[in-house]
């Protein structure tokens, strides 16, 4: 499958590499306002190809998108030490007014995945500004940070993150919300599966297991600028299950009929993706506190999405 990343920064270009490296596309361009940037991405990432993979890696205008199946958007501002995502809305709702049209009259068929923060309100822009179905236009939203919550689970058990199944949901930034109640280790709850191997998940455990998805992103760009390894592994997966319809379940963002009491609002629940992009929401089981906290989360995004004029 041919991919499109418009947006040839850290972001875009992490995506760019990991889908080279793992041979998940067979070729793909690299659009940036600043061209210079993505030529020299794309010579980069190609010299990597003959190592591992089959890949032809350009750079090119939005009417080289042409036949794409995918096209990751990763273009726009990303955070500065201290600052939030939600403050990002203003300046990238800009630059996806300049990217989405153009998107779309190069590459009608292709899926749209978005990156740029915030990723679920730019989702639900995107989704607008397109009028695409919601399946066809999906944000990474928190695959990301379900990521982090199984990487810092699978360390504290000894065990791979792989095998643990555990989602964070709702907003990517501060409201989400990491659903302990009905997460697995293996097919074993995870209290259990913890108690059994003899590390158990404290209050004090969960709360810095907490800390470290929901600050994560924080913490990393005070040390390094910004975040891109595991976002661009995980734009990568998702651009997998579409290429060969995997079906897999992941966490990620699509506009959203219901959310508790919350109508139309894009945020993360588990949902399948494959061929035609998301092709089913599912909702878990939560606890009370838990389901109070996703429909907080849907009532922030909604709140601030409203705040958002398109023309
Ligand atoms: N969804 C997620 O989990 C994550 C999202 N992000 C977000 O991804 C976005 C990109 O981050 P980085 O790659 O680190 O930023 P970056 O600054 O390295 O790259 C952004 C690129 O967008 C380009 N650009 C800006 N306006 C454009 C336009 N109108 N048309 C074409 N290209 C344009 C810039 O020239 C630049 O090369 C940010 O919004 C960031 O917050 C970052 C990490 C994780
Ligand atoms: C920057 C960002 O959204 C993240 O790393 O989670």
């Amino acid at each position: 499958m041919k991919v499109g990343i418009v947006g040839a920064g850290m972001v875009g270009s992490s995506a760019g590499y990991a889908l080279a490296i793992l041979g998940i596309a067979s070729d793909i361009v690299f659009v940036d306002r600043n061209e210079a940037l993505a030529v020299a991405q794309a010579e980069d990432i190609s010299h990597a190809v003959p190592f591992v993979s089959a890949t032809t890696v350009l750079a090119g205008g939005y009417a080289d998108l042409a036949g794409a199946g995918v096209v990751i958007i990763a273009a726009g501002v990303s955070q500065k030490p201290g600052e939030g995502r939600l403050e990002l809305l203003e300046r990238n709702a800009a630059v996806f007014r300049d990217v989405v049209t153009q998107v779309l009259k190069a590459a009608p068929k292709a899926i749209l995945l978005i990156a740029s923060n915030p990723v679920d309100i730019m989702t639900q822009i995107a989704t607008r500004l397109s009028g695409l179905p919601a399946q066809r236009v999906i944000g990474s939203g928190t695959i990301l940070d379900t990521a982090r919550f199984r990487s810092l689970v699978g360390r504290h058990l000894g065990i791979a993150p792989q095998s643990v199944h555990a989602y964070v949901l709702g907003e990517h930034g501060d409201s989400e919300v990491l659903a302990w109640s009905n997460a697995r280790a293996g097919s074993v709850a995870l209290r259990s599966f913890a108690d059994q191997v003899g590390k158990p998940l404290t209050e004090a455990t969960r709360g810095a297991i907490d800390d470290g998805v929901r600050n994560a992103a924080y913490k990393i760009i005070n040390g390094k600028g910004s975040t891109y390894y595991g976002i661009g592994a995980g734009l990568a997966r998702i651009v997998k299950a579409i290429a060969h319809d995997e079906r897999d379940v992941l966490s990620v963002s699509i506009v959203t009929p219901r959310v508790g009491d919350v109508t139309d609002v894009a945020l993360s629940v588990p949902r399948i993706v494959g061929a035609g992009g998301v092709a089913a929401d599912l909702f878990p089981q939560l606890d009370e506190a838990e389901f109070a906290a996703l429909n907080h989360s849907a009532s922030l995004l909604k709140e601030r999405v409203e705040t958002v004029k398109l023309g």
